[in-house]
């Protein structure tokens, strides 16, 4: 074409997207997931489990999927066009050389396809971007339906005014529902006013056509509505309607518009098909539609390029043709582009897609690593055809004839090959041998579309394809309920590529099904008809072996026509972990710590270890060894300080975190104070611009990261707030971060106190002390302890258990008990004293009851807590008496004891007053 070659500047350009990083990652991934098959493998070696044998396959399956998409995704592509160049060399006076365009609609229900969505999709492209007598538009209805051709008919007249309005202002969305709905009026009428002179204008305008397609859209809905019918079947147009079924009616053709002189200005032609339906004949779907559509345009217009677009799909970008033809009129692409697809994209997706169905990801990624091979799969709408690709022609036609093609069809084959492969019409046959000879046409004068209505006709009946090889080898491919796929297969079999064109706004917008039964029907029909190809004589595997069709690219169709078998694989697995579960056996490895009979915890204490060894101890080790090398310092041997346990260090404190001055704690201190701050600075929105190369700002995985470490260094955070050797804050009184919680500890003896008040006539002491025991005393009774771990009730005895722990304490009493009475005895006397301790009394066993359930768990709280410092705090409770033991009442405050083990040995007591809320008016009403 002469335009190619007037300028040097390329329409196009192709912009990789490889990432030899993320490559690497997944050679990694690729070997990991091989390590686990071989794993399973020498596992069945010695154990043939059944459970390990489905999980091999299932895992064997998951590994070949993994690998075919990765082989698909390994090196994406993104094509990028350059609409100005294309018509800066065709120029004001070339612009007849703009190819010519067939643009095909085809509607199917006029109930479940509202015919007010339909003639949206068919204005928006008849006032694209495109000189008009280059454009053809077909509709076709396998609906049969006089509303949509009544709905066609008004559509046309009010595109006469709207295609010169969006032209003259340049409106950006030209599908009116979608301009003049109120997301988008606004901003249009703000674009478009941008001319001040023009704004008045403009709006008035603007007003005017708001009016005219409001009025259009009642029509629309008066005629469906069939009692105010406006159209009559008794005379005119609709004549042919009357007295037809849907599924058993010839075939109808109306030329609504014809572009009789060939204006480019004028509104494009636009032509309504319902082919020919016979019961007996099969009428293939969409792919039938498709070809009658392929036919009847051959004959009318024969335009070189054919765009088909489903109803529910408006233009969204008037450049659309415009952007294709750049990507077709490239010296190369002559040769090698057989199509050209753009995405589906759709409008007034739900926010964050909730039935999966906007493929968002899928056409970024697979998309992107199928333009790389041989190119993106034709997705049976917003697609841009070269005719003869479709009349079956393979790349190379115009070198080497007959090389590859199994169809050989190009422009030399004779008329009786023609008839065989086209068809019986002689009309249709001189098109298509025009087409394929490169004489198609490249505009519409040659032909006016009246006189070729009778061609039309004929090549629309249903039993014109008989003895022709439409819908095997040139066509819309049948025989899969998803024909796209199939008829770009059968394309891409013969050596042909692809282009996907993913412009910014996107060409077309489309609507996705809303609600799951709708979008799982889809889903269902996808599957059915992918795996309608992958197991038949179409499979790519045979297309790659015996014919033209790249190994990767097959790969890719592999990966979506296996769609619904992943569905064997996902079944059994899903079920696998529920049967292990319950026949209690495993298909998963034991985690490490499990197998050594570790606990979890374990594990997350050597991990957390692990982060603070590396970045602390390790640190100064290297540092050491460096100093040493550089002959600046020695390596010294330090001595491993050895703490004395007496073998009952049950009091929690074993697990505590100590720090002292030492340097080694200062690199993880930093780092979790970056941590905090980073974290702290991403939660309030404080970060800097983008960094990263490509664009891309930090995500939640760089958060987890963060927090995963802030947890890991959680002993750090906490000691920032200690006092002692638990912290690394000076040693004053009581740490702040324990008088926080003694308040809350409170809180909840008050609740204890609640219970008392009930008990208060029985029982008057409660005492918690840190070994997790709590002591009571009744008058009656006398001094119990309630010992929490047992649950279990004693006398409470003399000896000194502050010295030992509350099990020695009690086992060495029992031994004492024996020996040396006079240790070991009650400090009130009980007045029926407990002969075996495991048989609480009477009193007892009623406020254990109310005891346990009220109170354990907040007892068990405050004993670890108090037994995990190495300090010893024991909180007294002030006597609940009775104003008939007022000598009992010792106390009205609670007050905590720290006992501290000086230096020399000795122990100090310091006393403090605990704040309580509310404890004297509860304390009083106890006593009331
Ligand atoms: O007998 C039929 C059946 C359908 N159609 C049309 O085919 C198009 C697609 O049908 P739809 O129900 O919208 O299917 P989707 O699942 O949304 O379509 C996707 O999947 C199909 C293949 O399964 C492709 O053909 C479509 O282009 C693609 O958008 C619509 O315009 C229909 O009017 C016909 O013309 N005749
Ligand atoms: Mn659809």
């Amino acid at each position: 074409m002469a335009i190619v070659n007037t300028s040097s500047l390329p329409l196009y350009e192709r912009i990789s997207h490889r990432n030899p990083l993320k490559n690497a990652v997944e050679i990694i991934i690729f070997f990991l997931l091989l390590s686990l098959l071989l794993y399973r493998l020498l596992f069945l070696m010695k154990n043939h489990d059944f459970t390990w044998v489905l999980a091999f396959f299932c895992e064997l399956w998951f590994t070949f999927y993994w690998l075919i998409i990765t082989v698909t995704k390994w090196n994406p592509v993104e094509f990028k066009t350059y609409p100005d160049r294309l018509l800066q060399r065709v120029g004001e006076r070339e612009i007849d050389e703009l190819p010519s365009v067939d643009m095909f609609v085809t509607t199917a229900d006029p109930a479940l396809e509202p015919p007010i969505m339909t003639i949206n999709t068919v204005i928006s492209l008849l006032a694209i971007d495109y000189p008009a007598h280059k454009l053809a538009c077909y509709v076709s209805d396998d609906g049969c339906s006089p509303l949509i051709l009544y709905s066609l008919m008004e559509a046309s007249k009010f595109a006469k005014l709207w295609v010169p309005f969006c032209k003259k202002y340049n409106v950006q969305v030209r599908a009116p529902f979608r301009y003049f709905s109120d997301s988008n009026c606004n901003s249009t009428a703000a674009r478009s006013s941008d001319s001040d002179n023009k704004s008045g204008e403009f709006l008035q305008l603007w007003k005017a056509m708001k009016d005219e397609y409001e009025q259009l859209c009642r029509k629309i809905e008066d005629a469906a509505d069939q009692k105010s019918s406006p159209y009559h079947y008794s005379s005119g147009d609709f004549a042919v309607f009357s007295n037809i079924e849907r599924t058993n009616h010839p075939t109808i053709i109306k030329s609504i518009w014809e572009n009789k002189q060939g204006l480019s200005g004028l509104l494009p032609h636009l032509i309504y098909i319902s082919r020919e339906k016979r019961q007996e004949h099969p009428h293939h779907y969409k792919a039938g539609a498709m070809n009658v559509l392929t036919r009847v345009s051959g004959v009318m217009t024969n335009a070189p390029y054919m765009l088909n677009v489903d109803c529910d799909m408006f233009g969204n970008n008037p450049k659309l043709a415009l952007l294709a033809m750049c990507l077709f009129l490239n010296p190369n692409s002559q040769k090698e582009v057989a199509f050209v697809q753009f995405p589906q994209v759709f409008y007034d997706g739900l926010k964050d897609d909730p039935f999966g169905n906007q493929l968002v990801v899928t056409f970024k990624h697979v998309g992107r690593g199928l333009a790389g091979l041989q190119g993106f799969l034709y997705g049976g709408t917003g697609c841009f055809h070269r005719r003869t690709v479709i009349y079956g022609a393979c790349p190379d036609d115009n070198e080497a004839p007959r090389t590859i093609c199994s169809t050989n069809i190009n422009g030399k084959l004779t008329n009786k090959e023609l008839l065989q492969t086209f068809g019986d019409s002689k009309d249709f046959i001189e098109t298509a041998s025009d087409a394929l000879n490169g004489q198609a046409s490249h505009s519409s004068e040659k032909t006016s579309i009246c006189e070729s209505i009778e061609a039309a006709y004929q090549v629309a009946g249903c039993s014109y394809e008989y003895g022709s090889r439409w819908g095997s080898k040139v066509g819309w491919m049948y025989g899969s309920t998803t024909e796209d796929i199939l008829t770009g297969l059968n394309i891409h079999k013969r050596g042909w590529r692809s282009i996907l064109c993913m412009p910014d706004p996107p060409a077309f917008l489309g609507c996705a099904p809303i609600g799951g039964p709708s979008s799982l029907t889809q889903r269902k029909r996808w599957a059915t008809g992918l795996l309608e190809i992958l197991l038949s004589y179409n499979c790519p595997i045979f297309h790659t072996l015996f014919a033209n069709l790249q190994f990767t690219q097959c790969c890719g169709y592999i990966s979506i026509l296996s769609w619904g078998i992943c569905c064997i694989p996902e079944l059994c697995y899903a079920a696998l972990s529920a049967y292990c579960l319950i026949t209690n056996s495993h298909f998963l490895p034991k985690l490490e710590y499990l197998g050594a009979n570790q606990s979890i915890r374990a594990w997350w204490n050597n991990q957390r270890m692990g982060r603070i060894i590396s970045s602390s101890a390790w640190v100064f080790g290297v540092l050491g060894v460096v100093l040493k090398l550089l002959g600046i310092s020695e390596t010294v041997f330090e001595v491993t300080q050895k703490d004395q346990s007496d073998g009952n260090d049950d009091n929690g404190d074993a697990g505590r975190f100590t720090f002292d001055e030492s340097p080694v704690f200062v690199p993880v201190t930093a780092l979790l104070l970056v941590q905090l701050t980073a974290l702290a600075m991403g939660l309030i929105g404080l970060r800097s611009p983008r960094q990263a190369r490509d664009g891309e700002g930090s995500g939640p995985l760089e958060v987890v990261c963060s927090v995963w470490l802030v947890l890991s260094f959680w002993p750090f955070l906490k000691g920032m707030f200690r006092k002692g050797k638990y912290g690394f804050l000076k040693d004053s009184n009581l740490p702040n971060m324990l008088k926080i919680q003694i308040q809350i500890q409170m809180i909840s003896a008050e609740q204890v106190a609640t219970v008392y008040a009930d008990l208060a006539k029985d029982i008057s002491v409660v005492e918690f002390n840190p070994y997790g025991s709590l002591t009571f005393v009744s008058h009656i009774d006398g001094h119990f302890i309630w010992d929490v771990d047992s649950s279990k009730c004693h006398p409470y005895c003399d000896c000194d258990w502050e010295d030992d722990s509350d099990d020695k304490c009690y086992s060495s009493r029992r031994k004492k008990k024996k020996t040396e009475k006079s240790q070991c005895k009650p400090q009130i006397s009980p007045r029926r004293p407990p002969t075996n301790p495991s048989t609480p009394l009477p009193i007892y066993r009623k406020a254990l009851k109310i005891l346990e359930k009220e109170i354990s768990a907040r007892t068990a709280q405050l004993c670890m807590m108090f037994a995990s410092d190495s300090q010893q705090y024991t909180v007294q409770f002030p006597l609940l008496g009775r104003q008939d033991h007022p000598d009992l009442i010792t106390s009205s405050k609670p007050y905590i004891q720290q006992k501290e083990v000086m230096p020399n040995g000795s122990r100090k007591s310091i006393t403090q007053e605990a704040k309580v809320l509310n404890w004297h008016s509860l304390n009083s009403q106890a006593l009331n």
